[in-house]
């Protein structure tokens, strides 16, 4: 097992004055402990967005209609969106997954259909999956990081599409933490203060109409997204593996919290990537004690921010393993 001493030792017998790489060390000195090695290569990043639809969306949670899900699910496959464009950037596989979006869309080449249910159901009513459902999201989850870690990737990112998903992981947030709604709930995709009151005020509801204490799973089948519950499964399924796994925005920073909170191995496989704009993403980055590589006030999701930091976290790698040493170089290493 490498040590933090071993990757503190080659950082500083590169030919740079020591820490003269800043947070890059710091993030080289995590991609070395979660790749066991103090020569980190990262290898064929792969972009998996889960897309889900959510029964909560029908209660005006979202500025956004519930179809908007799966046209973006065709966009992407499409080469359309935001996340196609960064994805081609950055040379980075792009894996797009039917979590369960509400309508089928048919076949296509590059889909992954693993649908669990044609959307979850409205939360504020009853429960948002079975607990089948729930176990089946993050099996499958775990089935495809496992798939792409086999086939030789060793660099997961993950994104979402999921109209009204801020909503569920803003309710998980605040069942999890036990911070209130003002604290947990934002604007999503651009609600206004009317509609913002009215998102907190259906949550409010929600978390009212199931008030016992719920384990994490429990509260993931209770409040949850598909989408966000394959996030979980695959986080889990990296704690074994030698790889990282880059988070991006909000929603995904609720699924790795779950995931954390069930398995805590899987905090030293996480990137976060960056804090977006959304309300209560940079209070739950604080909480876990982490911090994220840019804050350029995005709040797309889709895993843009994770696919923007991707080229700072294969920079950090590729130094800590491509740098000369002092001694290799023949550069002396006494500051006079
Ligand atoms: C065109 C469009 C593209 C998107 N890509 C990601 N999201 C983002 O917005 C949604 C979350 O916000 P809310 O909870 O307010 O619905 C998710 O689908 C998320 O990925 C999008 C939203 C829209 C409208
Ligand atoms: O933080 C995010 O990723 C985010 C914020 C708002 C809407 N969709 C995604």
């Amino acid at each position: 097992m490498i040590t933090n001493e071993a990757l503190q030792r080659r950082l500083d017998t590169r030919t740079k004055p020591q820490g003269s790489l800043g947070a890059l060390e710091t993030l080289a000195m995590r991609i070395g402990l979660a790749l066991d090695t103090d020569t980190p290569v990262l290898r064929a990043p792969q972009m998996f967005v889960f897309a889900g639809d959510h029964g909560i969306a029908t209660d005006g949670v979202s500025a956004f209609p519930q179809a908007v899900t799966a046209q973006m699910l065709l966009n992407y496959l499409q080469g359309g969106a935001a996340i196609n464009v960064l994805a081609r950037q950055h040379g980075m596989t792009l894996n797009v997954v039917d979590a369960g979006v509400a309508t089928d869309i048919g076949e296509h080449p590059s889909l992954l259909a693993r649908a669990v249910g044609r959307s979850t159901r409205n939360f504020r009513i009853e429960p948002a999956m079975t607990p089948e459902q729930c176990a089946r999201a993050l099996d499958t989850g775990k089935t495809l990081a496992k798939d792409a870690l086999r086939q030789g990737s060793n660099a997961l990112m993950f994104g979402e599409m999921g109209i009204g998903n801020t909503a569920s992981a803003s309710m998980l947030l605040h069942r999890r933490t036990g911070w209130t709604l003002e604290e947990c709930v934002g604007r999503g995709t651009g609600l206004d203060d009317v509609g913002l009151a009215r998102k907190r005020e259906r949550l409010a509801a929600a978390s009212a109409r199931c008030p016992r204490k719920l384990a994490p799973i429990e509260t993931i089948a209770e409040f949850g997204g598909f989408e966000l519950a394959m996030i979980t499964g695959a986080l889990l399924a990296t704690a074994d593996e030698k790889c990282i796994a880059v988070i991006d925005g909000f929603a995904v920073s609720v699924s790795a919290m779950l995931a954390i909170e069930i398995d805590p191995r899987v905090r030293s496989r996480c990137i976060f990537s960056h804090c977006s704009a959304e309300h209560a993403h940079r209070q739950l980055l604080a909480h876990l004690d982490v911090k994220p590589l840019l804050d350029l006030g995005m709040r797309l999701g889709e895993g843009t921010g994770a696919a923007m930091a991707w080229p700072i976290i294969d920079a950090a790698a590729r130094l800590m393993t491509e740098m000369a040493s002092f001694e290799s170089a023949g550069v002396d290493d006494r500051a006079s």
